[in-house]
């Protein structure tokens, strides 16, 4: 059957997930009291179902698990098979919600929608569950389609990182014990089982850029970048990340000053200092502080690097002027210190446009703006 997922270098019979290799697997699950599993239905997120719920029974104690899963109302068989997670769910004693989403659906950018609405829900029924956590079916093969994703759209070292195991969201930790995990090994588990799955048409469908990327897949395989060596790449992105970000944190608290009182939102940086920092770390503080100040959603990473450039150059200058917008964040230099705010209305400005906010690929820092 046709999963969607990424090839492997070398082919060969996929094992089911022994269950010996549950503990490691759920490991971050211990320190939830409640977790709610996402499944769609699809084979990912009912391996996710089967094996949690076996890891938990082994256990005498560990974390209540229920599910959800959300019919968006897009497919004609999304009802049916929201059905069929919840038979499959109360066969293994878990409770399970249906969220339907009610929403005006946009005629474009539908998936996006679609994703953020289904956030939401998880999220909202999870808090109802008393739930800390939403646990989601992301594979390897997902991370490995992201990073790809993400080289295509030009992203810096935080995007290449890709999807974390634990991600913070709505206030809930967004689990993903499956991310070194091949999809294929998930889909051998559930045959092993004998369980069904759905298989969602949106996964081969070309009008999106996932399932191209995917398409792609067999030919870079052949190539050697197949799934494995993408996400060794996020991996190793997700370390030196990781690395600098606490660079930042160390020079955050060496540079910062105190902002003038009632001023939120801004910054003031000593800017002799900023200037002797190595450029990643002061693009990625001047990533939080324009994050802080920002109104008009994420930062694109090659203007903030041509910002960041700029303010490089005015430092070196004898006059050291300098002030710009980004994002309606504004930076200026002023008595020695690097000063980031929030820019002043323009005068032919009508109401404030925000762009949602979404989290866009092309941006840089965990703390600012980011992808
Ligand atoms: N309709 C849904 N209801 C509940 N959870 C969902 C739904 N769609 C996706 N998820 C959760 O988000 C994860 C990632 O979703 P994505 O659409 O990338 O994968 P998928 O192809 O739906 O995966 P699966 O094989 O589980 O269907 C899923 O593994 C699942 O945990």
């Amino acid at each position: 059957m046709a999963t969607g997922g990424f090839p492997a270098a070398s082919s060969g019979a996929t094992p089911p997930v022994e269950d010996s290799a549950l503990d490691a697997l759920f490991a971050s699950f211990a320190h939830h009291p409640r977790i709610l599993i996402a499944v769609s239905g699809g084979p990912d997120s009912t391996a996710l179902l089967h094996l949690a719920r076996r890891w938990r029974a082994e256990r005498e104690t560990g974390p209540d698990l229920v599910a959800a899963t959300v019919d968006h109302g897009l497919r004609a068989d999304a009802a049916r098979e929201a059905a069929d997670v919840a038979v499959l769910a109360a066969r293994l004693g878990v409770p399970h919600r249906i969220l339907v989403w009610q929403g005006a659906k946009p005629a474009h950018g539908i998936q996006e929608a679609a994703r953020e609405a289904r956030y939401g829900l998880l999220a909202a029924a999870a808090h109802e569950a008393g739930a800390t956590a939403i646990a989601l079916a992301h594979t390897r093969d997902d991370q490995a389609e992201t990073v790809l994703f993400r080289l295509a759209r030009g992203s810096g070292l935080s995007g290449l990182a890709g999807m974390r195991g634990d991600a913070v969201r709505h206030g809930l930790v967004l689990l993903r014990p499956f991310l070194e995990v091949p999809k294929a090994q998930l889909v051998a588990t559930l045959e092993a089982a004998g369980l069904a799955f759905a298989c969602d048409p949106a996964n081969l469908d070309p009008r999106f850029a996932r399932p191209r990327l995917r398409a792609m897949a067999q030919a870079l395989a052949g190539e050697g970048l197949d799934a494995r060596r993408l996400a060794t790449l996020a991996r190793r992105a997700a370390r030196a990340d990781q690395a600098l970000e606490a660079a930042t944190d160390a020079a955050e608290a060496t540079l910062h000053r105190s902002a003038p009182e009632g001023a939120e939102g801004t910054s003031v940086l000593d800017a002799a200092a900023f200037a002797t920092l190595p450029d990643e770390i002061g693009l990625r503080l001047l990533a939080r502080a324009i994050g802080r100040a920002a109104t008009e959603g994420p930062v694109e990473l090659a203007k903030l690097e041509a910002l960041f450039d700029a303010l490089k150059e005015a430092m070196g200058a004898p006059s050291a002027l300098f002030r710009r917008t980004l994002a309606g964040a504004q930076v200026s230099l002023r008595r020695g210190a690097l000063h980031v705010s929030a820019a002043p209305p323009r005068r032919d400005d009508g109401p404030v446009a925000s762009n949602s906010g979404r989290l866009g690929p092309r941006v840089l820092g965990k703390k600012g703006p980011r992808s």
